[in-house]
């Protein structure tokens, strides 16, 4: 699997496995599952309540090849303070360290996006952290936790498929050297059954899952996608062995609606 090189010099897997919706009870078997079928990225959050099971899945493999990622969910505060608390409790929960660190969304009404994007950069300064992150930030969000503090975001992981390809988001990503990390990036399975996909998969003898998978990739991006099944896991990251064309890239390019399967930044506070 492709590493990605984030902005603060430390690669990224290219593709992680979500953990969003993830039972308690077989989260710990499938952090086993996702490590034997050759993940090195494991997508979780504070949100998913289930990290002292991802700790347990992460205490029967090997820690040490992996990248654990969590999210400050701040849904009773935005504040510096109240990142440091999510921050200890989420370590405290998984029994381990975070490697990646991401507010999770702005939650812009309250105004404290800034605040709270201070607290991930002292915890970054303090070692605690090696790489920060945001997730569901837009242009106006991003440039303006850059403006007032100077520090970019290594990551942006953001809603993104062929129904919403955000391609004005990645320019501005790619023009600040942010990575797209894409959530939800078969549209929460939904466009497994598309005919356009269908038809591609077909063609090159792989699944609909591998054909948006490899779009993504060929895009340039990351992403997280989600599966209990370990033949489905397997199966999302066995996408080195073909190619889209540039006419496949076009036909799905097509597919774009603007649907979303979330929340809007906007709507989320
Ligand atoms: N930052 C944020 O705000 C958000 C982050 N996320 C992150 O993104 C991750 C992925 O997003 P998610 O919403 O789960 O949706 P995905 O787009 O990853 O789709 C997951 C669905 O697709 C199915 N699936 C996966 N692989 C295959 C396959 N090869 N063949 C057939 N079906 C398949 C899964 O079923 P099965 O498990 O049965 O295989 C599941 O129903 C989350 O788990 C979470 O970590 C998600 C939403 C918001
Ligand atoms: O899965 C996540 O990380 C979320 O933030 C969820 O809230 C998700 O975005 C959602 O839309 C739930 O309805």
């Amino acid at each position: 699997m492709d590493d990605l090189l984030l902005n603060d010099s430390h690669p990224l897997p290219a593709i992680g496995f979500g953990l969003y919706k993830v039972d308690p009870e077989v989260t710990e078997d499938v952090i086993v599952a996702g490590v034997e079928a050759g993940y090195r990225l494991v997508d979780g959050a504070e949100f998913y309540h289930n990290e002292p099971q991802v700790g347990a899945g992460l205490r029967r493999v090997d820690r040490g090849q992996l990248t654990v990622t969590s999210k400050f969910w701040g849904d009773d505060e935005m504040s510096r303070d109240a990142v440091m608390r999510s921050f200890d409790a989420t370590e405290k929960a998984l029994g381990t360290n975070v490697d990646v660190y991401m507010i999770h969304w702005p939650r812009a009404k309250r105004d404290q996006y800034v605040d709270a994007w201070r607290g991930l950069i002292e915890l970054r300064d303090a070692g605690r952290v090696r790489t920060i992150g945001v997730s569901n930030f837009t242009e106006e969000h991003l440039r303006r936790i850059i403006d007032e503090t100077g520090v970019v975001p290594a990551i942006n992981q953001v809603e993104s498929h062929p129904w919403l390809p955000q391609h004005e988001l990645r320019a501005f990503h790619d023009a600040n050297d942010i990575i797209t990390q894409a959530w939800s990036p078969l549209g929460r399975g939904r466009l497994l059954a598309d005919p356009t996909i269908g038809q591609i998969a077909d063609r090159l003898g792989v699944s609909p899952a591998q054909v948006i998978i490899r779009w993504h990739l060929q895009l340039g991006g990351a992403l997280i996608p989600k599966s209990t099944n370990p033949e489905r896991l397997r199966e999302n990251l066995d996408v080195y062995g073909f190619d889209l064309t540039d006419a496949d890239m076009a036909a799905i390019a097509r597919l774009e609606t603007g649907e979303r399967t979330g929340t809007h930044p906007d709507d989320r506070d």
